[in-house]
């Protein structure tokens, strides 16, 4: 089952994931403590269990969004309610394309200081995707070449940037970049397929 929110995000539910999305850093970091670590635990699983007794039978949450129409606010790339999404803001999305802001953390590492690029590849995806959305053609990718140009740093706001290139019968191709202080880290190119049936929010 999905539930549809006009408008905005409950504050409580971002706050929530932004809360939660501080503790993962907060865990990724800490001292090795044994016993302080296991107590930091014990009182997680109980704000867990807490949770878990309320939940939802699906994880989509739809809200209106932009051009695209309705995206889930737990997308794992974009969503302020997912606290594994980085997220994204200063999201603009037209005709043109998408643009929009991320800053990742030390969760995300991968290279010492920098981001790992599976994480890198998400963002890159998820871009081209509501770039070709916007542009009227909503499609799944199905190939995503990434060039890591140099390393993407972390801890720092980078652009993300995403344009619908052309299109062949269902095929649909776009590329993306990421840049950070106007040095493009790593580019993209995708060929998505147009969807057949109902496009999934
Ligand atoms: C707005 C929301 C933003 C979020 C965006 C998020 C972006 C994503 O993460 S999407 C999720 C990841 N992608 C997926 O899960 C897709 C998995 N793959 C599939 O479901 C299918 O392979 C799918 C739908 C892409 C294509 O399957 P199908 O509909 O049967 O198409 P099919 O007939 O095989 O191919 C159609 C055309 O695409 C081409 N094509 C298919 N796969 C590829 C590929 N990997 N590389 C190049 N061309 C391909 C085919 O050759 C064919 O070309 P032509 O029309 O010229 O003959």
């Amino acid at each position: 089952m999905t539930t549809e929110v006009p408008g905005k995000l409950s504050p409580g539910r971002t706050t929530l994931a932004a809360r939660v999305r501080d503790l993962i850093e907060a865990v990724v970091l800490a001292e090795d403590d044994p016993p302080g670590l296991l107590d930091a635990a014990a009182r997680i699983e109980e704000v867990t269990e807490s949770l878990r007794a309320r939940r939802r039978e699906s994880p989509r949450l739809l809200v209106q969004a932009d051009t695209v129409g309705r995206l889930s606010a737990n997308n794992p790339v974009e969503g302020p309610g997912n606290p594994l999404a980085p997220p994204l803001s200063r999201i603009r999305v037209d005709v043109d394309g998408m643009r929009a802001e991320v800053t990742f953390t030390a969760v995300h590492e991968g290279p010492p200081e920098r981001v790992h690029g599976g994480w890198v590849a998400a963002v890159l995806d998820h871009a081209v995707g509501r770039a070709v959305a916007a542009a009227g053609h909503p499609a799944m990718t199905a190939s995503l070449t990434v060039d890591y140009h140099e390393g993407t740093p972390y801890g720092v706001p980078l652009e993300v940037e995403a344009r619908f290139a052309r299109r062949d019968g269902r095929k649909v191709y776009a590329i993306a970049n990421i840049s950070s202080g106007g040095t493009i880290t790593a580019t993209a190119s995708a060929i998505l397929v147009l969807f057949t049936g109902p496009v999934p929010g």
